[in-house]
């Protein structure tokens, strides 16, 4: 199931991966105030691959994307973009970054904004092109002010094209737009991963990355659950949980079940038939308050991994003899 190996050897910098992160570990606080943010991600996105990083709030995205970006360093651990230290290969104009807050000038109109930043690359793509390539034409003589949440993202995407860059990384970049706004600012999003870029994003929605991104890497508290097709994970965003307090003998045996971390005091159990499993229990009088629900899609991932190590066979109910 793990997608791609973090572990390869580091190739030359023209063909090093577009991201390499190996054991990268990131904290804030101290004591038991002491957060977790990143907690030992590995993660190597390969030229012109389109990534979705999905996961709640909080998983740690934004820390990760922060670190790729060069913004903060890990506690632990490396991280390299396109060959290169990350600070190094933003100086070089190589990555561009389309964030969630901050960078504008509410004065400016979007096309002096671009026109702004264009001073500052070296040899940056025509400002109008720019503009057009992220959607931003038809609202470039409007003031940033008076510019729509969308708006002020397609702006930043346009910011982020200008220097022509190897890598695009995007922290929630549809936050706040409606559902016309998003698919536009995705179809602009296409048109680059098609010119061959590597597209890195966060978001919260499985149906984003769907959308966009072939490969899903799931996040959650810190680590990563899943990396997979993004296909897979939708797949297995569809599976189901059979959960029941069990009064017999243990283990629970069911054929085709596999079993998931107990939650309330209840053995909960998922596979790919969850009514056959259903059934098998109600034919036993020893399963009690039998209940099908959906799956999260990192209990989808701990139950169905092949090559994750599994919990024994059946949980016991927490608090049983
Ligand atoms: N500068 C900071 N100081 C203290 N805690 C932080 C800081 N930055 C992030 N955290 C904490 O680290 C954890 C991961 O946060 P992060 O913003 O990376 O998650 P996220 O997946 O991007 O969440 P969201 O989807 O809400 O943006 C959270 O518990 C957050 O509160």
């Amino acid at each position: 199931m793990s997608y791609s190996p973090a572990t390869r050897p580091t190739a030359s910098p023209a063909e090093a991966p577009a991201v390499e992160v190996a054991g990268a570990r990131k904290g804030f606080g101290r004591g038991g105030q002491r957060v977790r943010a990143v907690d030992g991600v590995d993660l190597r996105v390969g030229r012109g691959e389109v990534v979705a990083l999905l996961g709640p709030n909080g998983a740690g995205k934004t820390t990760l994307l922060d670190m790729v970006l060069g913004f903060t360093d890990p506690d632990e651990g490396t991280v390299r973009t396109l060959g290169a230290a990350p600070r190094q290969s933003v100086r070089a104009g190589r990555i561009g970054a389309v964030l969630q807050t901050g960078g504008l000038l509410d004065d400016l109109s979007v096309r002096e904004t671009v026109a702004m930043v264009a001073t500052l690359h070296r040899d940056p793509l025509p400002v109008d092109e720019a503009l057009e390539r992220a959607g931003a034409a038809g609202f470039a003589r409007r003031k940033v002010s008076r510019c729509s949440g969308g708006q002020q993202q397609r702006l930043r995407f346009a910011l982020a094209l200008l220097p022509e860059p190897d890598l695009l990384v995007l922290d929630e970049p549809t936050a706040g737009m409606d559902v016309r706004a998003r698919r536009e600012f995705w179809a602009a999003m296409h048109a680059e991963a098609e010119r061959g870029r590597t597209v890195v994003f966060a978001t919260h929605y499985l149906d984003e990355a769907e959308e966009f991104a072939v490969r899903t890497v799931v996040l959650k508290d810190g680590r990563v659950v899943a990396d997979a097709a993004t296909a897979e994970v939708r797949a297995l965003a569809g599976t189901r949980v059979v959960s029941f307090r069990w009064t017999g003998p243990r283990p629970v045996v069911v054929p085709g079940a596999s079993p998931l971390d107990p939650a309330g005091g209840r053995v909960r159990l998922t596979g790919p038939d969850t009514d056959a499993i259903a059934r098998h229990l109600l034919a036993t009088p020893h399963a009690r308050e039998l209940e099908i629900a959906h799956a999260g899609l990192e209990e989808a991932f701990l139950g169905l991994t092949a090559d994750r190590p599994h919990p024994p066979t059946s949980r016991p109910e927490q608090g049983a003899p």
